[in-house]
């Protein structure tokens, strides 16, 4: 009885996000072990088999600065973005596009969903041009680097993503835009998968993590911040609450707040099912972002 009692909690839920389309960010922080990545995929096919269209934007830091490692190069950050040379740029191709996004749509092939995996350059996706680095210099002024082949989102052309929904498939999509003649530019995921949900007009955007969600204090669980508005999050900036890789989450929030999607949270893909349990039960899990 109290197993059926969660399906009867999630029966209104189901109701509610019937034919709602969700972004999920999938980063490579919260791709921990092969068990993680099945129940992460899971919830996805699931909500796909329940009417609604789930879409994963994935990441793979970690793991394009492991094959960097050893073919040699070593990885540096301005601002949490990959400093990308060509070379860099060839290597990080190779793993989103070639790798990660392959094994993802393997994965949920496997498990009984059907999945179709796209880099940002398929269909023109993701348009880019050329993005500045941002590093703050001792007296506390910025200054504008270059740090190669980063591509800032400029259009998305989400027809592809839409054509792949309407024939039933979950779309993978792999951060790697498409610049001026044909370039490819390495996208921070975060920020591909929150211009992707404004231009699906997504009715949430979940970005999975390494951390339980917004901390006040990164030492204690405890602290979880379990709603912020839009209003709210410079000050956890500007007091140095919120640092590191999780600006680029914030920021992605707030611009898929502002371009009209309903709620962004931010979740711990460590936690098995948390995608589930945010989407389908009373207990908001993680860091809602909200207007
Ligand atoms: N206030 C905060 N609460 C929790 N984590 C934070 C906070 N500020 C910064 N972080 C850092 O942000 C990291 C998540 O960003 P990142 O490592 O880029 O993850 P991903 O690979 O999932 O994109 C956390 O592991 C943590 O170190
Ligand atoms: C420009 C830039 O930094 N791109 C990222 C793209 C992958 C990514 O964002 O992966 P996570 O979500 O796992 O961090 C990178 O090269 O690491």
């Amino acid at each position: 009885m109290e197993k059926a009692g969660i399906l009867v909690e999630a029966l209104p839920y189901i109701k509610k996000f019937y034919g709602k389309t969700v972004v999920i960010k999938y980063g490579g922080h919260a791709m921990v072990n092969c068990e993680l990545k099945k129940a992460v995929l899971t919830d996805a096919v699931l909500m796909k088999y329940v009417g609604m269209h789930p879409v994963i934007v994935h990441g793979g830091g970690p793991e394009i600065t492991g094959m960097l490692k050893r073919v040699g190069i070593e990885s540096s950050f301005m601002g949490g973005l990959r400093v990308t040379d060509a070379a860099t740029m060839e290597i990080a191709q190779m793993v989103l596009v070639g790798k990660i996004n392959k094994d993802i749509v393997g994965m949920i092939n496997d498990i009984g969903g059907h999945a179709v995996g796209l880099s940002g350059k398929d269909g023109n996706l993701l348009v880019a041009d050329k993005k500045m680095g941002r590093v703050r210099r001792p007296d506390g002024s910025e200054e504008m680097v270059d740090i190669g082949l980063v591509g800032e989102v400029r259009q998305v052309n989400p027809g592809i993503v839409a054509t792949v929904i309407r024939e039933g498939y979950i779309p993978v999509v792999a951060p790697v835009a498409v610049g001026e003649g044909g370039d490819s530019y390495n996208v921070n995921a975060d920020s591909a998968a929150g211009a992707l949900a404004v231009a699906l007009n997504a009715d949430k955007l979940i970005i999975l993590t390494d951390v339980e969600g917004i901390l006040a204090d990164r030492n204690d669980k405890a602290s979880l911040i379990s709603t912020v508005t839009r209003e709210g999050v410079p000050q956890l900036v500007e007091k140095g609450i919120i640092d590191g890789g999780m600006i680029p989450k914030v920021e992605c929030c707030i611009s898929a707040l502002r371009g009209g999607v309903g709620t962004t949270h931010i979740l711990d893909g460590r936690v098995p099912h948390s995608v589930l349990l945010e989407i389908f039960t009373d207990r908001g899990v993680g860091t809602m972002v909200t207007n």
